[in-house]
């Protein structure tokens, strides 16, 4: 009869690893950042709840308002935006919030003021929500500029980021690699699970909405064209597509491969945001050994001009990506 393992008694908890990371950098710690990144857990650990249950308490559907976007925000949406706004305000840790479903950017007033700021988008994937497909909140923190008391400058900086579903895990970079927490419901803590995520240098598996494949530009189309039928011996890449980048995203990740959200003929500056979504993202990305790249130039070099600004997405393993740059090099945008 096999005997099953015997649980680890070493239970690292996301505020202890943090804690111990911050503890590497000796004096220069002073506990804010893991105080701000223990209210997010707070919020992520209340979303993940909510969207669980969702059905059962009417969570489900519209609000009935529409966002900075244009798009008819879903009531987790609203809720998860109004539950990280007043959590990060309440930690005392923030100068200024920027959201993806409010049209200004928070500036935090001087009695609750912190030297942080934090873009992100409460419930990516939203359009996903209904049918119960893994949705996540996303996230990145800056520090804001010496001798600055908190204004939209201190986010429109380049930038060099929860999942829900059947498991709500965390993915986490403070600048020294990634790694992934698994929530335990029970005890009511992100426990780590993937130490140190390495991305693959190559992977079999790309992830593109094809159902804008009309629309892409030639160098897309060649690229695509080039893992879907390839000479042999070489064999076609698989398809995966979530619909929702944290899913997506969290996947490539792991499994490696390439996940893309190009800019196209119809959405000339592409429909993932950059300072929301693409920096978080590519940061990750980067910092597991992966690049993330509009296709010309890098994301995290992009100086951002605007808070709700959208960027062209390639991002995965290292070989992978490096293979789109070289058709946007060799191809002309409309061959
Ligand atoms: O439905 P499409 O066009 O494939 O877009 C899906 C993409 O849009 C998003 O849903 C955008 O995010 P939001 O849901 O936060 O607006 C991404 O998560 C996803 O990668």
């Amino acid at each position: 009869m096999a005997s099953e393992e015997a649980p680890s008694t070493d239970l690292i908890t996301l505020t202890r690893h943090v804690l111990s990371d911050q503890l590497r950098l000796g004096s220069a710690a002073t506990g804010d950042l893991t105080l701000l990144l223990t209210a997010i857990q707070v919020t992520s650990k209340f979303i993940a709840t909510n969207v669980r249950k969702a059905r059962l308490i009417n969570l489900v559907g519209l609000a009935g308002e529409t966002n900075v976007q244009g798009e008819e925000q879903k009531k987790l949406d609203v809720l998860s935006n109004d539950i990280m706004v007043n959590a990060l305000r309440a930690s005392g840790k923030t100068a200024v919030l920027v959201s993806e479903e409010l049209e200004d950017a928070i500036i935090i007033e001087e009695k609750n003021r912190g030297k942080y700021c934090v873009v992100f988008d409460p419930l990516d994937g939203s359009s996903n929500i209904d049918a119960g497909v893994n949705i996540g909140t996303i996230f990145g923190i800056y520090k804001v500029r010496p001798g600055s008391e908190g204004s939209i400058e201190d986010v429109l900086r380049p930038g060099n980021a929860s999942r829900y579903g059947s498991s709500a895990n965390l993915v986490l970079s403070t600048g020294s690699g990634v790694n992934g927490y698994t929530l335990d419901a029970a005890l009511g803590e992100f426990i780590l699970t993937h130490p140190n995520i390495t991305i693959p240098p190559r992977g079999k598996i790309y992830s593109f909405n094809e159902g804008n494949a009309m629309y892409f530009h030639a160098p897309v189309t060649a690229y695509l064209n080039s893992i879907k039928y390839p000479a042999p011996p070489k064999t076609p890449y698989s398809a995966r597509y979530i619909g929702s980048m944290v899913a997506d995203v969290h996947r490539t990740l792991l499994y490696g491969g390439i996940f893309g959200y190009p800019n196209d003929k119809k959405s000339k500056s592409g429909k993932l945001r950059l300072l929301y979504e693409a920096f978080p993202m590519a940061f990750l990305t980067e910092q597991a050994g992966g690049i993330a790249t509009t296709g010309t130039k890098r994301i995290l070099d992009i100086q951002p001009t605007s808070i709700h600004e959208r960027c062209s997405v390639f991002l995965g393993s290292r070989d992978d990506v490096s293979d789109v740059v070289k058709f946007f090099k060799e191809v002309p945008a409309d061959a």
